[in-house]
């Protein structure tokens, strides 16, 4: 990707916050038309590097430019409403004494759109509500106001932190499909933080791992639940088992067998990654591992097997629902869906 193409481009940003680094070498481009999802860990600096990018952070170190020029530096901070960035945020924060259509008007009052805040109701299905007050929206129907209010300014980037993490799990993902098609047609940057591995696999084109302040994995969705470079960007994208063993020409000696390294890496990993559904149960008598556990979630059936040495695996899929509690199972794997750490 080419800073020319960037609509928003970091180059070494760091951010201090009472004299402790919370952000730092931050380089990263967010280009129009594409939705960048940050996930890390709690306190690892999401929020902060959005309200950066925002101009509520100022940055003490490195640049934060847009096609019309310098937006941070450690001595400027262009305030964020010149930044023409809409932001959606947790608590929606929409005016409690302006009614859905005036709050959406708000957005619109400093450009000329070309959708009146009638039409911007209707796109988030809201039409009907237009009189309404915040508080007589459910909170699912405020968060859609919010991100109609965030469009209708006509932003160049689009924030959203934590945006659908209030509702509840039906709700947000119908909320979340909704908005990748308005962020899409919006054709503005967007960059999403959030907590939620579904969410970041289903929003992002890119997905920016950030741990401890610095930015430690980015690529397209599918490569980081694959092949995550680091057992913090595994567990942030879903389960993953992490096996280690003993290396011998080329193999790793594990509790399942022996695993090739197809890929050349810079030193010899230490442990194998395999997501549950990279793993299936073969039945065997006399196989090495017992049946513990069994559950059933979001239409998959998860197995939790356990060694005699005490390794402990997790087995997700279309696996055979006739194995019991207790009964002995042999497991293989998929060689190509192993990560390495
Ligand atoms: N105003 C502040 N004063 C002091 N420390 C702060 C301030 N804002 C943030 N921090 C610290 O900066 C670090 C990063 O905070 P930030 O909110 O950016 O993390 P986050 O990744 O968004 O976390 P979470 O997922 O829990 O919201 C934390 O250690 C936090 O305590």
């Amino acid at each position: 990707m080419s800073t020319t193409e960037a609509q928003i481009s970091l180059k070494d940003v760091a951010c201090e916050i009472a004299g402790k680094r919370i952000l730092d070498g931050i380089v990263l481009d967010l280009p129009r038309g594409a939705i960048t999802v940050v996930l890390g860990p709690s306190g690892a600096g999401k929020s902060t590097l959005l309200r950066a990018i925002a101009g509520f952070e100022p940055v003490s170190a490195g640049t934060i430019t847009s096609p019309a020029g310098i937006m941070s530096l450690p001595s400027v901070t262009l305030p964020p409403e010149k930044r023409r960035i809409g932001v959606v945020v947790q608590s929606n924060a929409l005016f409690p004494h302006m009614t859905a259509a005036e709050n959406v008007r708000f957005g619109m009052d400093r450009s000329d759109g070309p959708r009146s805040a009638q039409e911007w109701l209707a796109k988030v299905e809201l039409a009907e509500r237009a009189n309404a007050y915040p508080h007589e929206l459910s909170g699912g129907e405020q968060q859609r106001i919010a991100l109609a209010r965030a469009l209708a300014s006509q932003p160049d980037v689009v924030l959203l932190d934590e945006a659908f993490s209030s509702l509840d799990q039906q709700l947000r993902k119908s909320m979340r499909r909704d908005a990748k098609l308005l962020l899409k047609e919006a054709d503005a940057a967007v960059l999403v933080v959030t907590h939620d591995p579904d969410e970041a696999l289903e929003l992002a084109d890119t997905i920016v791992v950030l741990n401890d302040g610095r930015i430690v994995q980015e690529g397209v969705p599918e490569d980081l639940y694959w092949r995550p470079q680091s057992i913090v960007a595994a567990r942030l994208l879903g389960e993953v088992n992490a096996l280690s063993g003993t290396w011998h020409d080329g193999v790793l000696k594990t509790a399942i067998g022996d695993i090739i390294l197809s890929e050349i890496t810079e030193k010899e990993p230490q442990t194998a990654l395999l997501r549950p559904s990279a793993l299936s149960l073969v039945s065997s008598s006399n196989g090495p591992w017992t049946v513990i556990e069994k559950e059933f979630s979001a239409g998959y059936r998860f197995v939790t097997i356990k060694e005699k040495n005490g390794e402990i695996l997790r087995i997700s899929g279309h696996t055979d629902v006739t194995m019991k509690v207790g009964d002995k199972v042999d497991v293989a794997f998929d060689p190509e869906r192993v990560g390495w750490v």
